[in-house]
């Protein structure tokens, strides 16, 4: 059987709708993540962890960068996990965004996209009890028609069923929108899609260049993102 090959998109994209990851794409999180996990460790008696291996944590939802937080002192029980995410919510939500901002060039790019005519979404593996107050705290949540987090469906990226969805809800076919994202998840789930992706380089993608997830475009710094459309 011949090999399945990932259909190929190049600058200028049609993208009548631009579907952006949150986490590292629009808002830069990683402060207020490490330091909901260092509460939640000294919360459970263990040593603090810095910043940046925390920052290698986030990509899958919080119950996961939980689950990788607590592994660094050895494999945690299901139960510890639960209880660990249950302090980590608590303080999570209660310090969204102390620190938390958008990148530089975000506001006004969406302004810009929007202003065009083109129709905006967010797509993100948090959760949506985090996603909705953050974006309305920075000011971004009107720009969106569609916001699809991690737990709005039965799966999040990296499968492609919340690209697949959003293309069905807005109308508009795959080819014709594109995804913004900062990490390997992104990348997979637009491939599985069959939908043009670019990637940010100053985002969370562990130790990894985005160059060699092979995405569509690349861009340093949001404000480039007009550049790339048709
Ligand atoms: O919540 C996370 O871990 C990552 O979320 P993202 O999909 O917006 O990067
Ligand atoms: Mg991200």
């Amino acid at each position: 059987m011949a090999a399945v090959m990932k259909p190929r998109f190049q600058p200028p994209f049609v993208a009548r709708s631009v579907v952006i990851d949150l986490d590292g794409t629009l808002i830069d999180t990683a402060g207020d993540l490490a330091a909901a996990a260092n509460r939640m460790l000294a919360e459970l008696g263990r040593p603090q962890v810095e910043l940046p291996i925390i920052r290698g944590f986030i990509g899958n939802g919080v119950k996961e960068l939980v689950r990788r937080t607590l592994r660094l002192m050895g494999e945690p029980s299901n139960e510890l996990v639960n209880e660990a995410f249950t302090i980590y919510m608590k303080h999570y939500s209660e310090h969204l965004h102390d620190s938390s901002r958008p990148y530089p060039g975000v506001l006004e790019t969406v302004e810009a996209l929007q202003r065009q005519g083109r129709v905006l979404g967010c797509i993100t593996n948090k959760r949506d009890e985090l996603t909705q107050p953050l974006l309305k705290a920075l000011g971004l949540h009107h720009f969106f028609e569609i916001i699809l987090a991690g737990d709005t469906l039965p799966k999040r990226k990296p499968d492609p069923l919340p690209l697949l969805h959003a293309s069905q809800v807005l109308g508009i076919p795959v080819e014709e929108m594109l995804l913004v994202g900062d990490s390997r998840n992104d990348t997979e789930a637009a491939f599985g899609a069959g939908m043009p992706v670019a990637c940010v380089t100053y985002g969370y993608n562990g130790d990894q260049d985005v160059r060699e997830l092979n995405p569509d475009a690349v861009i340093e710094r949001f404000d480039e993102l007009p550049a790339l459309l048709a």
